[in-house]
């Protein structure tokens, strides 16, 4: 996938009504060809209807939807370049996997044995070479995804929609499901949609990520600039763990950034590519900052981070590789308010001890890290 792949999807001022509920505000969206597409957000932000509209089975109320550059208002979904993949997999348990994968096939006219080919072909691609005489009933959860998978791929659409596809699945499985769906991705070069509200499946897997809430898109990026430059502070808090302090800006520099002070840390300056383009909120002005950005310096440590700032440890909370701090930093409370704690990650490498509760700790971190939510 490139950046200069020429656009699958357009969504153009779409908007969707159910009755007076208005569940799709004016989405404007180019997904391009071959890409990994995910619809990232909290539960009823529109997602699903997002992905039932670009497959036809939902009516817009106002807008377009385009595929392959054409209009689809009076195309209906059986119709289009699409085909979608549910959380519930919709296998035939008294079929066997070969006859479950070849319901893709059901309204076409080809040969049996050219049938059996595809069959086969579309079992290689989710590795269930070898399994299309057993019966579906006896499959696993990751098993059946694949079948679903398969069915969904043999006709080879231009667009594979997923909803949720994995979210019946245990972690582990999960986990594994996902890193196979990006190869088979790769493999097949169709343009994937992925639907989920787990913002770590939406990192790993996809190449660009939209966030929605209450039916608008808050940010769409990839993976990266999603994590380290949120656009606002309520996708800063549900991709991954943001802290916030509150803060002060003192004034302009030059370049287009802010000379701020912030509650904890002091006076720092940051460049306008660390100033997030956020709407106001009610918070405040705030600096934010991901827990694994700063780091606990036992006595005696030395690091090469900027900045050095004294806390005391709230809570500690081990988890094998890593274990996470809360701290108070010093002089983050004033004027009768205190501060919540600031949640730092650190990685239990070899020789590293675990620091107690309430004890006294070294900070160290760099303004390269901050994000400033004026
Ligand atoms: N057929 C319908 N009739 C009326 N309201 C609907 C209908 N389908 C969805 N909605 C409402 O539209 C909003 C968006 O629903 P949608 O299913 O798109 O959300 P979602 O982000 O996919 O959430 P979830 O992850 O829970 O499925 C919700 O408030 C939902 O209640």
């Amino acid at each position: 996938m490139t950046e200069t792949a020429k656009p699958m999807i357009e969504c153009q001022e779409l908007h969707k009504y159910y009755g007076d509920y208005h569940a799709l505000r004016g989405i404007d969206l180019t997904i391009r060809e071959g890409e990994f597409f995910s619809l990232l957000g909290p539960s009823g932000c529109g997602k699903t209807t997002l992905l039932r509209t670009i497959a036809g089975f939902e009516d817009i109320s106002s807008g377009a939807v385009l595929i392959d550059a054409k209009r689809m208002e009076d195309v209906p979904a059986n119709k289009r370049p699409t085909n979608m993949v549910f959380q519930s997999y919709a296998i035939f348990p008294h079929l066997t996997v070969a006859e479950n994968v070849a319901f893709g096939l059901r309204r076409d006219s080809r040969s049996r044995d050219e049938k059996a080919r595809l069959v086969d072909e579309a079992l290689g691609m989710v590795g269930l070479k070898g399994y299309g005489g057993r019966a579906a009933h006896a499959l696993s959860g990751g098993q059946r995804q694949r079948v679903a998978l398969a069915r969904a791929l043999i006709l080879k659409p231009k667009v594979l929609l997923l909803d949720e596809p994995l979210s019946a699945l245990d972690r582990k499985m999960r986990e594994q499901m996902q890193v196979e769906l990006i190869k088979l991705q790769r493999q097949v070069g169709i343009t994937f949609v992925l639907v989920t509200h787990d913002q770590e499946e939406a990192l790993v897997m996809s190449d660009r990520i939209a966030v929605m809430f209450e039916g608008e898109i808050a940010q769409l990026d990839g993976p990266e600039a999603l994590y380290a430059r949120p656009a606002n502070r309520r996708v800063a808090d549900f991709i991954g763990v943001m802290n916030f302090l509150p803060a002060e800006v003192l004034g302009d520099t030059a370049d287009g950034g802010a000379r701020v002070r912030v509650a904890g840390l002091g006076e720092v300056e940051l460049p306008a590519s660390q100033i997030s383009q956020a709407n106001a909120d009610d918070a405040g002005t705030t600096v934010g900052f991901r827990p694994e950005t700063m780091t606990l310096i036992g006595a005696g440590q030395t690091h090469n981070q900027v900045h050095e700032t004294e806390a005391t440890i709230d809570e500690v909370v081990y988890y094998g590789d890593m274990t996470y701090y809360d701290l108070r930093l010093d002089g983050a409370d004033g004027e009768g308010k205190t501060s919540r704690p600031v949640r730092i990650s650190m990685r239990n490498v070899f020789g590293r001890d675990v620091q107690d509760v309430g004890s006294r700790t070294r900070v160290a971190w760099s303004p390269g890290s901050l994000v400033l939510f004026r």
